[in-house]
């Protein structure tokens, strides 16, 4: 189990499970989602999105408290959205917000705190019934209202200024909650409205990790001097089937990283999130083996940058990219605006890096070049997991390599 197995040195998880732990191991049973409100203002024709069994199981997952605590103490994660919310304070005040899956309440609470006039805290897990209770004992329920049940079901009778949610998930997009958040901005977000976070990018590097490797396979070469090695293929199969998350440094990662998906909160559709596909070539930076692909990612409070007219336009960003830090800065910080990164190099959080690790090290010369492409897409058995296709070539031999999310 992910929790027993994580690498992580440097941010720890400090309950019993992981996140994502929890996302897989929610149990099923029905509940209807309920709301008080009847009214919508606008048109919304789209077809309501299925509640599965395995949405059902997925909101249970987050009726435990353990999960919300190891997300509030993530300082980086916590302080950057309330820095955010400030930051925007004097759009913020006096006006009506959305919290898309509010959990314990806190970005609604700190809205309020930042002046909103209303603030509709909607979320689909039983957590929402605590997350009232603590704005009952902040004083709070005359401009919070918490609402119990699945965004996509809520109705609310007028249109909002803000938008605001924690929706990413590991590899940014495990969880596929970023839908519920376009559902939210399609159905009541007013022209020239803010979202928060305003934008994301997901990113991938190769890396290298001779410990990690030798700590799961080379290990079994020898145990209390038994010769285990008939192991060794049982030990890659176990440590690297399956995505792993863990925490890395900048001194695992052999090259500048590449943008996989750039994604502008204003303008990403439903559509566009099942299948991202990129193309990435890497030169390595040293003579090292290659042990797999980092991936990470961050999101920007840059605010309301996108005036009403361009209120669905895609922005220049250009994407599959391959970037260096100084570049990454300038790009993602044009405005001073707020980073929350995941990156190897900054600060740990509970999102700690994904990785994909191979069955066999490829043994690189500096310089050497590794390319190929890599899609991530919704699992048709449950469209929260994530099936990652990797194909790579490098010194002339071609690879694939398929995994999910779970
Ligand atoms: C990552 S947590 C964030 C909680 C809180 N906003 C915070 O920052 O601490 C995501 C929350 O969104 C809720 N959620 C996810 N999808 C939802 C949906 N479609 N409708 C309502 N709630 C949803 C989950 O139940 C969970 O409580």
């Amino acid at each position: 189990m992910f929790p027993q197995e994580n690498h992580s040195n440097g941010y720890q998880h400090q309950q019993g499970y992981s996140h994502r732990e929890r996302v897989r191991r929610g149990t099923c049973r029905s509940r209807a989602s309920t709301s008080s409100h009847s009214h919508s203002v606008r048109v919304y024709d789209q077809p309501r999105p299925p509640c599965t069994d395995f949405d059902v199981a997925y909101f249970h997952s987050y009726a435990h408290l353990g999960i919300h605590q190891e997300m509030i103490k993530d300082r980086v994660r916590t302080d950057t959205y309330r820095d955010a919310i400030m930051q925007h304070q004097s759009f913020i005040a006096g006006k009506v917000v959305v919290d898309v899956g509010c959990g314990t309440g806190i970005l609604s609470i700190f809205c309020a705190q930042a002046g909103a006039k209303r603030v509709y805290a909607i979320d689909a897990s039983d957590i929402a019934l605590q997350a009232n209770e603590v704005v009952k004992a902040n004083n709070l329920s005359d401009v919070v209202v918490v609402l119990h049940g699945r965004v996509e079901d809520v109705e609310i009778n007028e249109e909002v200024d803000v938008i605001i949610s924690e929706w990413m998930g590991y590899m940014l997009l495990y969880e596929s909650m970023l839908g519920s958040v376009i559902n939210a901005r399609d159905r009541w977000l007013k022209p020239g409205g803010l979202i928060l976070p305003s934008s994301s990018t997901l990113y991938m590097a190769p890396v290298t990790h001779t410990d990690r490797y030798s700590d799961s396979v080379d290990f079994w070469r020898n145990v209390y001097g038994i010769d285990m090695s008939a192991m060794v293929s049982l030990a890659k199969q176990c440590a690297f089937e399956e995505p792993s998350v863990e925490t890395i440094t900048g001194e695992n990662v052999l090259t500048w990283p590449h943008v996989v998906k750039y994604i502008d909160s204003y303008s990403v559709t439903i559509q566009e999130l099942e299948s991202v596909t990129a193309k990435f070539k890497f030169n390595s930076m040293m003579r090292a083996p290659l042990h797999g692909f980092a991936f990470w990612f961050d999101v920007e409070f840059n605010g309301h940058a996108i005036p009403s007219t361009n209120y669905h336009s895609t922005t220049s960003f250009v994407d599959n990219h391959q970037m260096n830090g100084s570049q990454r800065k300038r790009r993602t910080n044009p405005n001073e605006a707020l980073v929350l990164s995941t990156a190897p190099e900054d600060p740990p959080t509970h999102w700690q890096q994904t990785l994909i690790y191979f069955y066999d090290p490829i043994e690189l010369e500096q310089d050497q070049l590794i390319e190929g492409l890599v899609t991530l897409s919704q699992s048709k058995e449950n469209a929260r997991f994530m099936n990652i296709h990797l194909e790579y070539t490098s010194g002339g031999r071609s690879y694939v390599k398929e995994s999910v999310m779970r």
